[in-house]
């Protein structure tokens, strides 16, 4: 950026002269001084890289003010913005102390990007539903670049994406999202997370994180043992549809279904389960709580042979539990970052068609045209789950295992510090 070269070969310069003749271009691989340089010689050559950087410093220092209208915040370094006030292993408590200085909408730089903050419930609703569209945008090249196909999370606002969104909520239903049949595959999961359970009772069983990469095994499988028209799950139905669509350019492709089941896969495990984490930490540690679920649990569900999403209803305490989990499990912390897409107004302030990030702020599956695209799945998993185990099992924090240490794992997704957890059948089952 800056040129940087100073070529020595002395053209024409009278020995002793003042170097009016010197020609100074700037390459920072030739950089070498002659023996018979004067002292002259290097007053100016000094003076000059630093009117230079001083020219560079200041215009760099005016670019990086703030708009006019724009959201306060701290002020702005050349090259760096903000970053130096934000921790990069976890900026959470940075995030928090900022916006008691600035308010609930404040900005930052993240090197010369600007980003807005958003907290508390008003602005949140302004922005995700209010002005839900002015605000539905993703920062395009933050984490992929534009040549790759992006799946529904980090999609930019547009027809693709909202074909895409629509395809899975219409999947998902049919398959029963939201309806009593999607109760039997809960169910289905849940009975595994007993079977490990029950052969742990009287152990410790440690909280156990698996990752894996299913993608490119399951597109294989599927294809090889398809029957077009007679699809069996999600991947089959996305095929169907690529057939249909046919080569028109549509944005339906191969690629496109690989991001968009590492989407789902991502988006509906770690969140429901680390929700779930905290939850059974908690309800460990507060064992009085846990005990009052379960009176309402046994009330609620005698003579039942298990839970159904329904009972939700004459579960106040439980439903109000798991509300409570949620606001401090605070699972996805910062959302996920939208970007605005014409210019427009927030609380007064001017935001225009730019980057921001979206805050910490209780709306576990946010609001507006963007909301998260699982959060019926979520609720009733949250439901059965917790309801199903705390029927049959007693949680108990391990005697041996210390003062538990409520501070999450911060990234993406919140999770509890690993915890161990002792486990015995309730007497009434
Ligand atoms: C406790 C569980 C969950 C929480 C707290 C949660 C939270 C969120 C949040 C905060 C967002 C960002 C919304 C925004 O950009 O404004 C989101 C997006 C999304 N979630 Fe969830 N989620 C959960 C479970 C699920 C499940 C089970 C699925 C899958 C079926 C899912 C699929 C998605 C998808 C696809 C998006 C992107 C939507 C879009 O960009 O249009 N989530 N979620």
């Amino acid at each position: 950026m800056f040129p940087f070269t100073f070529n020595t070969e002395e053209q024409g310069t009278q020995p002793g002269g003042a170097g009016l003749g010197t020609e100074l271009h700037f390459d920072s691989k030739s950089f070498s001084f002659p023996l018979q340089i004067s002292h002259i010689h290097l007053i100016m050559f000094a003076s000059i890289i630093l009117l230079c950087l001083c020219v560079v410093f200041l215009n760099l220092l005016l670019k990086s003010r703030r708009p006019k209208n724009f959201p306060p915040g701290p002020p702005i370094l050349p090259i760096l913005g903000n970053i130096l006030n934000l921790s990069l292993e976890n900026p959470l408590k940075d995030f928090e102390r900022l916006r008691k200085s600035y308010g609930n909408v404040y900005s930052l730089f993240l090197g010369s990007r600007p980003a807005v903050i958003i907290n508390g419930m008003k602005a949140m609703k302004e922005a995700m539903v209010t002005k839900g569209t002015d605000f539905a945008g993703r920062p395009q090249d933050l984490f992929v670049n534009d040549t790759q196909k992006k799946g529904v999370i980090l999609a930019q606002y547009g027809s693709s994406w909202r074909d895409h969104r629509r395809f899975a909520l219409t999947t998902l239903r049919n398959f029963g999202m939201g309806k009593n049949s999607m109760e039997e595959r809960i169910h289905g999961e849940i009975d595994y997370t007993i079977d490990t359970l029950e052969k742990s009772i009287g152990s410790v069983w440690y909280t156990l994180r698996t990752c894996q990469n299913l993608t490119i095994r399951l597109m294989k499988e599927h294809k090889e043992t398809r029957v077009p028209g007679e699809p069996r799950d999600f991947v089959d139905c996305y095929l169907d549809e690529m057939d249909k669509r046919g080569d028109d350019g549509s944005s339906f492709e191969e690629e496109q279904l690989r991001m968009y089941t590492l989407d789902l896969h991502f988006a509906g495990t770690d969140t429901t389960s680390n929700t779930l984490l905290t939850g059974f930490l908690y309800l460990m540690t507060y064992p009085h709580i846990q005990e009052r679920c379960q009176q309402e649990i046994d009330e609620v569900l005698e003579g039942k042979d298990r839970a159904s999403f329904d009972d939700r209803h004459n579960m106040p305490y439980m439903q109000a539990v798991i509300h409570e989990v949620q606001r401090i499990a605070n699972t996805v912390p910062l959302s996920v970052p939208h970007c605005t897409t014409k210019d427009t107004e927030l609380m007064g302030y001017s935001i225009p068609r730019g980057e921001f990030v979206k805050p910490e702020a209780f709306m576990p599956f946010s609001a507006g045209p963007r909301m998260c695209l699982g959060e019926g799945l979520a609720r009733m998993e949250l439901f059965l789950i917790m309801v199903t185990l705390l029927r049959k099992f007693k949680f108990i924090w391990p005697e041996d295992a210390g003062e538990p240490d409520y501070t999450p794992v911060y990234g993406v997704t919140l999770t509890p510090k690993p915890y161990r957890m002792e486990i015995q059948l309730r007497a009434t089952q």
